[in-house]
């Protein structure tokens, strides 16, 4: 029975899967790299529950009480008594797979680990734990709080316990379930990212500029953002990671990164947690950088 969640990287999707976590009830430990990361993670989560009381979508007591399930854990020790852990750290194998490690051995031994990898291969990533049987990845849409679906995805040795854990859990935060199969990039990702990447081109070939692409999208194709200001809500870092991925795992030039998605990474310009993407975020209202 799960019923303490460890989450590893408090960013945005970090932060957002402990928000519903804990609304649902749940005991959360939340855990990052450094201390001025927790808490702005925590800030974060507090000012998205703040706005669903005062859009009447939970009450103040409600809010309060979500607050109180979170702890914070500078070191990964916090974790050692969670049922369930869900990593969400930076889209980078290795850094993934050092995270497993350590956790694994902290936690109890029936201790089921996840993964909120975008793109990366779950049998891959189980294979590195000392527990392929309970490793499974749990894929998040951002923002968390809002978006319905979640993709489980299970690794080739993934047994049939941990699956029905997993989803009994994403059932009990009120989402929807889609079953992937480990594939790159997965379902969502699979078909997401080379839309995003094919705007990036129409910007890098100047078919378009920044505005004309998301304009279009949004009014000509009614998607709720443009193609490159979702781009920059997802992180250009992450973005790209996704595309190499696709492209290494499926050998097919059709998933080629566009080099200025390259050129934005390489300069640090990774979206709205930058302040600087496609758009710059750091006046009134976003204005395009191209
Ligand atoms: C990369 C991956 O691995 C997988 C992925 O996640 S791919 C990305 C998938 N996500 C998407 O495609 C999102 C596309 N965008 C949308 O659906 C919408 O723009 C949206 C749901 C994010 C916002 O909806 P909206 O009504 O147009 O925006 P907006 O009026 O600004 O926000 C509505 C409410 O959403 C909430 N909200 C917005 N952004 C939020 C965030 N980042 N976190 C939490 N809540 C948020 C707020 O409560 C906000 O209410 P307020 O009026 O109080 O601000
Ligand atoms: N962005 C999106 O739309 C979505 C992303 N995902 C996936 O979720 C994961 C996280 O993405 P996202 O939240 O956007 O990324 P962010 O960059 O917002 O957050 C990542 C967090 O993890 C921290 N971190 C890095 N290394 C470690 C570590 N060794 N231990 C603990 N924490 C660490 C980072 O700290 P620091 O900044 O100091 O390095 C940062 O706080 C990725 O795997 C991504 O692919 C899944 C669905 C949607």
């Amino acid at each position: 029975m799960i019923k303490k969640i460890g989450v590893i990287g408090s960013g945005q999707m970090g932060n957002g899967i402990a928000h519903v976590a804990a609304l649902a009830g749940f005991d959360v430990v939340m855990n990052d790299v450094a201390a001025d990361r927790l808490k702005s993670g925590m800030a974060t989560i507090n000012g998205n529950l703040s706005r669903q009381v005062v859009k009447k979508a939970i009450t103040e007591d409600a809010r309060k009480q979500a607050l109180a399930r979170i702890a914070l854990a500078e070191s990964m020790e916090g974790l050692a008594d969670c049922d369930l852990v869900i990593e969400s750290a930076v889209e980078k194998e290795d850094v993934k797979r050092k995270i497993f490690q350590e956790v694994c051995a902290l936690l109890k031994p029936d201790a089921i680990v996840a993964s909120n990898t975008s793109s990366i291969s779950i049998t891959r990533l189980a294979a590195s734990t000392d527990r392929p049987e309970r490793f499974i990845g749990i894929h998040f849409m951002n923002p968390v709080p809002l978006m319905e679906l979640v993709e489980l995805i299970r690794g080739i040795a993934t047994d049939d316990t941990t699956f029905d854990a997993a989803k009994e859990f994403v059932t009990k935060l009120g989402k929807q379930v889609a079953v992937s199969e480990d594939f790159p990039a997965f379902i969502v990702n699979r078909i997401l990212l080379p839309m995003i990447n094919e705007a990036i081109y129409t910007l890098y070939e100047g078919v378009g500029n920044v505005e004309a692409i998301d304009a279009a999208m949004k009014l000509g194709a009614h998607h709720p953002m443009g193609p490159l200001e979702l781009a920059d809500f997802i992180g250009l870092d992450t973005c790209l990671s996704i595309m190499q991925v696709l492209h290494e795992g499926l050998a097919d030039s059709k998933y080629r990164p566009c080099p200025l998605l390259v050129k934005y990474v390489e300069a640090g310009w990774l979206g709205r947690k930058t302040q600087r993407g496609f758009y710059d975020y750091r006046g009134d209202k976003p204005v395009p950088t191209r």
